[in-house]
C-alpha cells in the first residue's frame, strides 16, 4: 500500500506502531503522537470521505479509520487507565499505602447500608447515630454530612465505625461503576414482616459484585407478624448462611423503631471485619481517599465530604478531588465541630475547594499548588472529550430521525417524572396509545413522582433514553451530569405538547418511505452516434422536464425494455444543460446504454420520501 500522502509530502506511516489515544481524541491529538501536521491528517480524512477539523472530537470509530490509513495500531486508552497515567506523570501513586508493613494501622471498617425500599435503611442510620453519638457530643446539632463515625465497644476495647449515611444501593452501585471503592462492609437489611424483596437481592448481588462481606440486620422485629426465621430461611438460597446455621453471615434481629440490639448489630460488623479484612492504612502519608458527597453551598462556596482513606488530611493541604482542586481552608466533622486533621476511614466535610465534584471521585493531597491545578484541568479537558463523544453516540428527539435512518435505533426509550401521580400517570397512557407504526417501538423505562434526579439521568445514558420532566425540573447535579453524558431532558407543562412533539419525533423517527415521482418524458425523434459517448437520443420533451442525473426507463411501443437508466449527459444545441423542459428539443445521453431506436420514449423519474400524514 502505498503511504498516503499530501500535495507530495509523505505523511509518517507506522508500520504497525501503536498510537495511544484517549476517547474523544482529536486529530491534532492524535498527529502530535506521530509528528504529522495536524491539517494533513485533515486532508488524510477528506481523502477517506469524512470532514472533520483538526481540533474536534472524533468518534472511535474515525479514530480507528484513520489509523488504519496511516498503517498505526490504535490503542483507546480507558479514563481509569489514563487517570493513573496522569497522576504518574506527577509521581503520585493512587490507591496504595506508602511505606512497608510496619508504616500501618489499623482503621475503622467503612460501612454502607442497603436494602428493599421502606425496609429501615433510613430508620437503622438514624437510630446507630443516636445511641452511639460519642459522648459529650449529644445534644450538639448534628451535621449531614453523608457519612458519620461513631464509636461501640467490642470485647471491652474502643472501636470506631464509618457509616456512609446516603442509604440505598444507587450511591454505592455509581461509585463502584467509576471505580472506587469506598464499602468494606454491607448492612442488609430485611424487614422481618415483609421478608426477602427484589432490591434485597438486587443490593445482596452488588456487595458480592464487590466483593464485600454482607452483615445481614433483620429489621422490625418488633412488628406483629415478623419472622425473622423465615428471612435466614430465604437468604439461605442465595448464598448467605447464618452462623447459627453453620454459615458465615451474622444476621442480628433489630428494631431500629425502638433501638433494639443496635449495639449488636455494630459488634457484628466489628467481628465480620475482623474475620474477614485485614483494615489497615498508612496515616503518615500524604492524604488520599474519595469524595462521598458535594454541593454548592451559598454561603460557603463548594463544599464536599471526602472519606479519607489513607494518610491524614490536614487544613492548608493542597488537594485535587476529581476535577475540582484547592487548599482546604476548614474541615468540619458530622458533629459539625471543625477539625484540623482526619486520619483513615474519617469522614469530613472540606471547604475551599474551586469547583463542585462529583461523588466517587477520588481525591489526593499534592505538594503544590500547581500540581493540584494541573492534574484538575487536564481531568477536565479530558471529562469535556468524554463527554463530547458520547454526546455524538446519545439520542435526542431532535436527531431521532437521522439515528433511525442509520439503522442506529428503532427505539424509543423514555423516563418520565412528573409533579404528581396522577399527571405521570395520564402521561404514561397517553404516550402508549401513539400510533407509532410497526417499525419502531416506544418504552417507558421509569417513571415517577419527583424531580429529574442523577439516577435517571445515569439510567438514561446507560439506555439511550429521553427524559421528559412533566412540571418538574432537574435537581442538584442532575443538569450538570446530563451535560455532560449527552442526555436530553426536555421539560413540560401540558401534557399535549409532550405528546405533539414525541409524535413529532417519531414520524421523523419512522424509517422513510420512498415512492417515485414522474419528472417528464422525451420522445427519440433521431439517434445520433458519437465515437467518444455511443448514441445520443435526439429528443421532443412531450411533458414535464428532463433532468440530468435522474433515473429513467426506456419504453418502446408503451412496454418498458429498460430500467434504472440513468440521464447522464443533457444538451441543447451545443450546450451541456441541466434541464430540458416541455415543448423543447435536445439531446439525451444514456451513459452505457446503447439501445435505443426513434419512437422509443424515455421516461424519468426521481425517488422522494413520502410524507407522513
Ligand atoms: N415498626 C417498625 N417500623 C420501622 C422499623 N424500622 C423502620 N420502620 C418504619 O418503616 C418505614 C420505612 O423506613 P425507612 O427507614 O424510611 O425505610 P428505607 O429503607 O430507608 O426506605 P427508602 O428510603 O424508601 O428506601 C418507616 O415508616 C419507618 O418508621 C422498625 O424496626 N419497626
Amino acid at each position: 500500500m502505498q503511504a498516503p500522502s499530501v500535495g507530495g509530502v509523505l505523511l509518517p506511516r507506522g508500520n504497525g506502531d501503536t498510537v495511544r489515544l484517549s476517547r474523544g481524541a482529536s486529530l491534532t491529538d492524535f498527529a502530535e503522537k506521530i509528528g504529522a501536521n495536524p491539517a494533513s491528517l485533515v486532508q488524510v480524512m477528506l481523502n477517506l470521505g469524512e470532514m472533520v477539523t483538526a481540533t474536534q472530537s472524533v468518534s472511535d470509530d474515525t479514530l480507528q479509520l484513520l489509523a488504519d490509513e496511516m498503517n498505526y495500531t490504535l490503542q483507546i486508552v480507558s479514563p481509569e487507565e489514563e487517570d493513573r497515567e496522569l497522576l504518574e506523570s506527577f509521581d503520585i501513586e493512587f490507591g496504595e499505602n506508602e511505606g512497608g508493613e510496619e508504616a500501618l494501622v489499623a482503621r475503622p471498617p467503612v460501612v454502607t447500608v442497603m436494602g428493599h425500599v421502606d425496609h429501615g435503611k433510613t430508620r437503622l442510620l438514624d437510630a446507630i447515630r443516636k445511641t452511639n453519638v460519642v459522648a459529650g457530643e449529644a445534644g450538639g446539632i448534628t451535621q449531614h454530612i453523608g457519612a458519620y463515625q461513631v464509636a461501640t465497644e467490642v470485647n471491652g476495647e474502643h472501636r470506631a465505625i464509618t457509616f456512609i449515611d446516603t442509604p440505598g444501593h444507587e450511591a454505592f452501585t455509581a461509585m463502584r461503576a467509576r471505580g472506587a471503592k469506598s464499602t468494606d462492609i454491607a448492612i442488609l437489611v430485611v424487614a422481618a414482616n415483609d421478608g426477602v424483596m427484589p432490591q434485597t437481592i438486587e443490593a445482596l448481588n452488588h456487595a458480592k459484585a464487590a466483593d464485600v462481606p454482607i452483615v445481614v440486620a433483620v429489621n422490625k422485629i418488633d412488628v406483629e407478624g415478623a419472622d425473622p426465621t423465615k428471612v435466614r430461611g430465604q437468604l439461605t438460597e442465595f448464598g448467605l448462611v447464618a452462623e447459627e446455621y453453620g454459615g458465615e453471615t451474622m444476621f442480628v434481629d433489630i428494631s431500629a423503631k425502638q433501638g433494639l440490639n443496635i449495639d449488636s448489630l455494630l459488634e457484628a460488623v466489628v467481628l465480620t471485619a475482623d474475620a474477614a479484612l485485614d483494615l489497615r492504612a498508612n496515616p503518615e502519608q500524604d492524604a488520599q481517599g474519595i469524595a462521598i458527597e458535594a454541593h454548592l453551598d451559598r454561603g460557603r462556596g463548594a463544599v464536599a465530604t471526602v472519606l479519607v482513606q489513607r494518610g491524614t488530611l490536614r487544613v492548608g493541604d493542597t488537594m485535587v478531588v476529581g476535577d475540582a482542586y484547592g487548599r482546604v481552608r476548614a474541615m468540619l466533622d458530622d458533629t459539625g465541630n471543625t477539625v484540623d486533621e482526619a486520619g483513615p476511614s474519617t469522614p469530613v466535610l472540606v471547604l475551599g475547594l474551586t469547583n463542585v465534584p462529583g461523588a466517587g471521585d477520588n481525591f489526593l493531597v499534592v505538594d503544590e499548588d500547581r500540581t493540584a491545578r494541573q492534574i484538575a484541568e487536564k481531568r477536565a479537558a479530558r471529562e469535556r472529550n468524554a463527554a463530547f463523544a458520547k454526546s455524538r453516540r446519545r439520542v435526542s428527539l431532535e436527531d431521532l430521525d437521522k439515528v433511525l435512518k442509520a439503522g442506529e435505533v428503532q427505539q424509543l426509550n423514555l423516563i418520565i417524572k412528573g409533579d404528581a401521580s396522577g399527571s405521570v400517570e395520564a402521561l404514561e397512557s397517553s404516550l402508549l396509545q401513539l400510533d407509532v407504526g410497526e417499525d419502531v417501538d416506544l418504552r417507558i423505562l421509569h417513571r415517577g413522582v419527583g424531580a429529574v434526579t442523577e439516577t435517571d439521568v445515569t439510567l438514561a445514558a446507560g439506555s439511550d433514553a429521553i427524559i421528559i420532566g412533566f412540571n418538574v425540573r432537574a435537581e442538584g447535579r442532575a443538569t450538570s451530569l446530563a451535560e455532560r453524558e449527552g442526555v436530553d431532558v426536555r421539560y413540560y407543562s401540558v401534557i399535549y405538547q409532550v405528546i405533539d412533539e414525541i409524535e413529532a419525533a417519531l414520524k421523523g423517527m419512522l424509517k422513510p418511505e420512498y415512492e417515485e415521482v414522474e419528472l417528464g418524458t422525451a420522445e427519440i425523434r433521431e439517434v445520433f452516434r458519437s465515437s467518444k459517448l455511443g448514441n445520443i437520443a435526439g429528443v421532443l420533451i412531450r411533458s414535464g422536464e428532463v433532468k440530468r442525473n435522474t433515473k429513467a426507463r426506456l419504453l418502446r411501443d408503451g412496454k418498458v425494455v429498460a430500467e434504472n437508466l440513468n440521464i447522464e449527459g443533457l444538451r441543447r444545441f451545443k450546450d451541456d444543460v441541466t434541464e430540458i423542459r416541455e415543448g423543447f428539443e435536445g439531446g439525451i445521453n444514456l451513459g452505457n446504454y446503447n439501445d435505443i431506436k426513434i419512437d422509443d420514449v424515455i421516461a424519468t423519474y426521481e425517488m422522494r420520501e413520502k410524507p407522513r400524514v
